[in-house]
């Protein structure tokens, strides 16, 4: 749903902050740079800069599932707000200076109808700093089948010219803000009295909200298998379990507190007695205070959960076993006893691989966790200390502000190039883009094109096929008669070696290029390449493999299967799934799935998965109509034609390649000392490597036949034909 909270999102850009005594500001068109908004509408100081720009507050937004706010909503319906303390979004900001200005952006915990979004919206920036999105429950679910790539430890998705950058951190807790609970005298007397309460007992503790994924009844079936086994340890042990309220309340999860509370009945029935209980449950809320008194009175902690994200309970235990020396001294320790705790944790739980001293336990297997909760009962206290100080030192250096710094640096790096971009706004409602574009990417000019083209003496030219020179909208694949009138007028130009560089077969290129006899082809992009109709096809390939095929067909055909509309295209170096004639959102996320099965089962074979205009292609590796440009223009040079003149069209995000590999010619020494009039140009206004674009395939072919005008002038000279009329247009 769209709220004004998304037009507020490019204030958040500027310094202004959000001031909603303001009218409501007409969306700007252009951003040209981040934070200073050029359009005139907006407000403007009299030196012409806008307000944002002289704001010297640093501004942080952080974007998470959950805004870091209470939320309930009474029985007449009115919504209430509070800030959650205990969220780690809040705790974020410590990592920043104080300056900084940390404004919120996520989802609420509770449904908010529509007709109240803009309102609520409102008072949670004013009040709170946060901004909801309302977003539909299928958009919550962070990659939207956007193409994306590893890069050196994080994620990169290419979106509209931007990369935005996704990496996945680790967290940590706010460690002063535990040691001051941890100081409060109510903190300190309620330790010592649990403490007394489990006197000569191994206390064992169990912290977990009450859902279906924290394994609470398969602890208690472990804690149940080591005291049937083990009677030895039969009134020594027990399991303090504390059970945050449910965040949610289905059928599943009042199943699991039924089961809890069920098996913990038949554990102290079993082995309990008149002064014990092995299992202890509080199911009620406590305290936070209370909270952290348990985990310093603990011996173990134990953390079981089949599946979970960071989970931050181990490491709020292992700060509150670190006690202090008030604690201490109560214990009658002296202040350089070292310190002891002991941790079980899931191996599903995502803190288990920064905790090397924890016992690692597979939740599924009772088998397992009974087994890893006797071996926790029988360390010697020198191991105990050895595994706390391990864990504490990794806590206590790595807490939320050491992360929090961290993200500031991967953000930093990730914004650097982002400031020398031309940010323009495209589309309304949720068809809104912010589109980056290289500061000299700009439209083709018509005169420009066409005086460097007469000035050339050695042209090289290569034209891209769908969306280039004809429309990918068009039903008919073919070439009209107007381009191949325009590419034999162009190749009849013997300063000229016009090629099509295509990911299409040889068999169609060949077929539609037929009547064009002087025309060069590299087809499959760049596979096979001919460069007359009367050469030979030459490929400086391999022969084309099949195992890699017999793998990759039955997995495209599976997605075929399920892609009402879909189809695989066999060619002769590659196999194509198409989907444009698929629903677009949905067989884009089965594009991307594909191409990530593709990549997986691929992994070992001498092949890319690429994924173009509606199609996910696997060819073989080092393929690329880049490298077909580049060996096509070495062998020019070889043959003493180097060119002075080199253009190349494209759409595709395979043209992408060959605009790199033409740029960088005027700094190649091969050409040297020729230094070429390059012309790389994107069909369509979008991020490319291309300097130049123009707006559509009719721009391209208008362009192309403005140059052939100075071409057949060329071929009427050699043919004798000129005459005065066409001299005289030449010079207009
Ligand atoms: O390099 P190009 O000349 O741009 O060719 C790239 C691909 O062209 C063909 O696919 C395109 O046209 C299909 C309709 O004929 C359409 O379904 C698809 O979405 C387009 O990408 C060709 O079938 C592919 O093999 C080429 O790689």
């Amino acid at each position: 749903m769209v709220s004004k909270s998304y037009s507020n999102l490019l204030d958040m850009t500027s310094g202004d902050g959000f001031d909603f005594r303001q009218p409501f500001k007409s969306l700007p068109r252009v951003v040209t740079s981040p934070g200073f908004i050029s359009d005139p509408d907006w407000d403007t100081r009299s030196d012409g800069d806008s307000v944002g720009s002289a704001s010297s507050t640093e501004k942080k937004i952080i974007v998470a599932n959950f805004l870091p706010l209470n939320c309930t909503r009474d029985e007449a319906g009115q919504l209430s707000f509070s800030l959650d303390d205990d969220a780690l979004l809040m705790q974020l900001k410590h990592g920043f200076s104080n300056e900084t200005d940390v404004v919120y952006v996520g989802s609420l915990k509770v449904q908010v109808d529509p007709s109240e979004q803009d309102q609520v919206a409102q008072k949670l920036l004013r009040e709170y700093r946060c901004i909801p999105t309302f977003l539909p429950s299928d958009l919550q679910h962070r990659l939207l089948g956007l193409h994306y790539e590893s890069k050196r430890g994080y994620i990169g998705i290419e979106y509209f010219g931007r990369t935005v950058s996704l990496k996945i951190l680790s967290v940590g807790v706010h460690v002063g803000r535990l040691e001051s609970v941890l100081k409060l005298p109510a903190t300190v007397s309620k330790v010592q009295e649990i403490e007394q309460r489990y006197k000569g007992k191994m206390l064992m503790l169990g912290v977990d909200d009450m859902d279906i994924f924290k394994g609470i009844s398969l602890k208690l079936l472990g804690l149940e298998l080591l005291l049937e086994r083990n009677p030895k340890l039969r009134e020594k042990v027990v399991l303090v379990q504390i059970i945050n309220p449910a965040r949610s309340m289905g059928k599943d999860v009042q199943e699991a507190i039924t089961e809890t509370v069920s098996v913990a009945e038949r554990i102290n029935r079993k082995y309990g007695s008149s002064g014990y209980k092995p299992v202890v449950l509080i199911d009620h809320c406590i305290p936070f205070s209370e909270k952290i008194a348990f985990y310093a009175a603990s011996d173990c902690c134990i953390v079981n959960a089949v599946r979970d994200g960071m989970n931050l309970v181990p490491y709020e235990y292992t700060v509150c076993r670190q006690g202090n020396n008030e604690i201490d001294r109560l214990r009658g320790l002296d202040k350089d006893t070292s310190h002891t705790s002991t941790l079980i944790v899931s191996e599903f739980v995502g803190c288990s691989p920064s905790l090397s001293g924890a016992f690692r336990v597979n939740p599924w297997s009772v088998d397992d966790v009974a087994d890893t909760l006797c071996q926790a009962t029988d360390l010697t206290e020198s191991e105990k200390q050895l595994r706390h100080e391990k864990h504490y030192r990794y806590v206590s250096t790595h807490d939320v502000a050491y992360w929090a710094h961290s993200f500031a640096q991967d953000l930093e790096r990730a914004c650097k190039d982002h400031y020398s971009r031309r940010c323009w706004a495209i589309g309304f409602g949720l068809n809104f883009r912010v589109i980056a574009l290289s500061p000299g990417f700009r439209k083709l000019s018509s005169e420009h094109f066409v005086s460097c083209y007469n000035k050339a003496s050695r042209r090289a030219i290569f034209l891209d096929y769908d969306g280039t020179l004809v429309p990918q909208s068009s039903i008919n694949k073919a070439p009209s008669a107007e381009v191949v009138s325009i590419l034999n007028t162009l190749c009849n130009d013997p300063k000229n070696n016009v090629f099509i560089v295509s990911g299409r077969g040889r068999d169609s290129l060949d077929e539609w290029f037929s009547p064009c006899e002087k025309l060069g082809i590299a087809a499959e992009h760049g596979y096979f390449v001919r460069w007359s109709k009367e050469a030979e096809w030459e490929s400086s390939y391999p022969s084309p493999q099949r195992e890699w095929k017999h793998i990759a067909e039955p997995v495209m055909q599976v997605y075929t299967e399920t892609t009402d509309g879909s189809s695989i295209e066999p060619k002769e170096s590659a196999l194509v799934w198409h989907y444009l004639d698929a629903d677009h959102d949905f067989g884009s996320c089965q594009a991307k799935e594909l191409q990530d099965h593709l990549e997986r089962v691929l992994s070992n074979e001498p092949v890319v998965v690429k994924c173009g205009h509606y199609i996910v292609e696997v060819k073989p590796q080092g393929v690329s109509k880049g490298l077909a440009v580049d060996k096509l223009i070495r062998t020019l040079v070889n043959n003493g034609k180097a060119p002075d003149f080199l253009m190349c069209i494209g759409n595709d995000r395979s043209d992408e390649d060959m605009f790199e590999s033409i740029n960088s010619m005027t700094s190649n020494t091969f050409l040297s000392p020729t230094v070429p009039e390059v012309f790389a140009c994107s069909v369509g206004q979008k991020p490319s490597k291309a300097k130049y674009y123009v707006d559509d395939t009719s721009e391209v072919i208008r362009l192309l036949k403005n140059v052939t005008r100075i071409s057949s002038q060329r071929e009427d000279v050699i043919h004798g034909r000129v005459i005065f009329r066409d001299v005289l247009d030449f010079v207009e």
